[in-house]
């Protein structure tokens, strides 16, 4: 019987699109500013060293980290501390209205109605915590965070490493084949299942599913939770 639901975020309840066409776009334009603006923050700075340690030049000019960033950002890497700024950038955004987070009405309604059942609903995605409570939080259709006990981010590892799965499960202090991990992605859900999680695929663009190791649903309304046993 499924306990927890831990949920994926862009193409699972969330439009690639949203993430693609808006927040990444936004990010790349006001990371230059944001970057050189805030330099001196040391939240900002440390992230700034992280770039460095990642790239694995410690003598990195400012002006060639954000190049670097941005490059990242055409390329859609899961890079930490590209998405902890990312998260940083569009609380300004979302604060002045400039967009809402995108959430697929099929899924605001089940996760209303999952949370009304007691399941414990949590997120895991690869934008940071930060940037996870705030697409819920200023969702198009409003607050949502108080639906999710907990969220994780690339803090706990990568989405397609099964050690990242075993950490979430220890967190959730659950069976890990009661919880019910989803995705868009099959080689998150590979690694999900290899530490025991239940999986189920969101195909909500037409991908092909003939080669798929996961029960699929086009959407959260074919999705029954609780004939998962
Ligand atoms: C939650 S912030 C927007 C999404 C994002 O930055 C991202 O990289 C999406 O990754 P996901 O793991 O949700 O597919
Ligand atoms: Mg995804």
């Amino acid at each position: 019987m499924i306990k927890a639901i831990l949920t994926d975020i862009e193409g699972t309840t969330t439009s690639l699109s949203f993430v693609k066409d808006v927040l990444f776009p936004y990010a790349d334009q006001q990371m230059q500013a944001f970057v050189v603006a805030h330099r001196q923050d040391p939240v900002v700075a440390a992230l700034i060293d992280d770039v460095r340690l990642e790239t694995g030049n410690a003598v990195l000019s400012l002006a060639e980290a954000i190049a670097q960033l941005r490059q990242w950002i055409a390329e859609d890497k899961k890079i930490t501390p590209l998405k902890a700024l990312q998260g940083l950038m569009w609380e300004e955004g979302y604060r002045n209205g400039d967009f809402t987070g995108h959430v697929y009405e099929d899924a605001v309604r089940h996760l209303l109605h999952w949370h009304e059942l007691g399941l414990k609903l949590y997120v895991y995605s690869s934008g940071s915590v930060y940037a996870q409570k705030l697409l819920f939080g200023y969702s198009d259709a409003g607050d949502l965070t108080p639906l999710f006990r907990g969220y994780f981010d690339t803090a706990v590892g990568h989405k397609r490493e099964a050690k990242s799965y075993h950490t979430i499960v220890a967190a959730l202090g659950l069976p890990a084949s009661e919880i019910l991990f989803l995705s868009d992605i099959a080689e998150e859900l590979d690694a999900a299942a290899q530490a025991g999680l239940q999986t189920c695929c969101l195909v909500r663009e037409d991908q092909p599913t003939d080669t798929l190791q996961h029960r699929w649903v086009k959407n959260f309304d074919e999705l029954d939770v609780m004939a998962i046993t």
